[in-house]
């Protein structure tokens, strides 16, 4: 497969599926996303495949969500092959696809960037890595997987802290929280999540795709609110308020969002 935005390879019983956009910290635009769920669909039907890893490219960054100087020129996440940003599908997909997949955080996890590993059924941390929400901050959120299921990792009230704050927490703190399974080293991290896909290489395709439906099903109802939350998204991120938000990031200046709201 041709990709710009990612990488797809195949190492062993693993697809190792990178985002590649150090420039922009690997956040992601619609094509990025659209790549995304191809990779993922090839390696759910990919039987030799056991695990899926996902990781950025480079030492800085996992993936720091949207990519908010794109939204800030054209309002938009730019142009995807269906017309829609389907990062609720890519969401969804994660979820779905039955084996096991596994973050490996090698920098700031940021935003939708962050949504993406907290989905991924375990995760791995650089000790050089750092997490957290930003959507209040460059006018977003995600009302949907990205907080309900964020409240099922880490309990309600530091779920309410990491997205009312946008504060940013160390891999140490990650750990202790339940945010991720284990920290490593920098030099170490793909070769740890490689491993890790490497023991699963031994186990039943079967049983894993069992057990990881019987986790979700608990969470699935939240499919519902991820929908409602993208709705409400594109509105927000349409709106003065939102686009505010964009435009100050991309400009280097603090937002004034007081000025843009609309509601009493
Ligand atoms: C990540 C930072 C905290 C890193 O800070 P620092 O180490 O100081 O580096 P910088 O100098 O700031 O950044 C280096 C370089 O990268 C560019 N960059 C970083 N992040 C982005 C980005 N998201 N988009 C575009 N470009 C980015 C940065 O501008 C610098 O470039 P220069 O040319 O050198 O200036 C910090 O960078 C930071 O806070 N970044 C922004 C993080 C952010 O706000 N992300 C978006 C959050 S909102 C979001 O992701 C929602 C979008 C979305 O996912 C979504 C959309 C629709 C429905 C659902 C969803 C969903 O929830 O998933």
């Amino acid at each position: 497969m041709e990709f710009e935005d990612i990488r797809y390879e195949i190492d062993g019983p693993a697809a190792v599926v990178t985002i590649d956009r150090p420039e922009r910290y690997n956040a992601f635009r619609g094509r990025t996303v659209d790549e995304l769920i191809k990779a993922f669909r090839a390696a759910w039907a990919d039987k030799h495949v056991q695990a899926v890893i996902l990781t950025g490219a480079g030492e800085k960054a996992f993936c720091t969500g949207g990519d908010v100087k794109q939204r800030a020129e054209t309002g938009d996440y730019g142009p995807t092959e269906s017309g829609m940003f389907e990062i609720g599908n890519l969401h969804k997909l994660i979820r779905d696809i039955p084996k096991p997949v596994i973050a490996a955080v090698n920098g700031v996890a940021i935003g939708g960037g962050h949504v993406l590993h907290v989905l991924c059924d375990v995760t791995i941390a650089s000790e050089t890595a750092r997490f957290g929400q930003a959507g209040p901050r460059v006018g977003s959120f995600d009302a949907g997987f990205g907080s309900a299921y964020l409240a099922r990792v880490v309990g309600e009230k530091k779920a309410r802290e990491i997205w009312f704050f946008c504060r940013q927490y160390d891999a140490a703190e990650a750990e202790r929280m339940g945010l991720v399974n284990a920290v490593v080293p920098p030099g170490e991290l793909l070769k740890t999540a490689k491993a890790w896909a490497d023991d699963t290489a031994a186990l039943s395709p079967t049983a894993l795709r069992f057990l990881k439906q019987s986790f979700n099903a608990d969470t699935d109802h939240q499919a519902g609110l991820s929908n409602l939350a993208m709705s409400a998204l594109d509105l927000f991120t349409a709106s003065p308020e939102g686009l505010e938000g964009a435009q100050a990031f991309a400009e280097k200046r603090k937002p004034d969002f007081v000025s843009h709201v609309n509601w009493h």
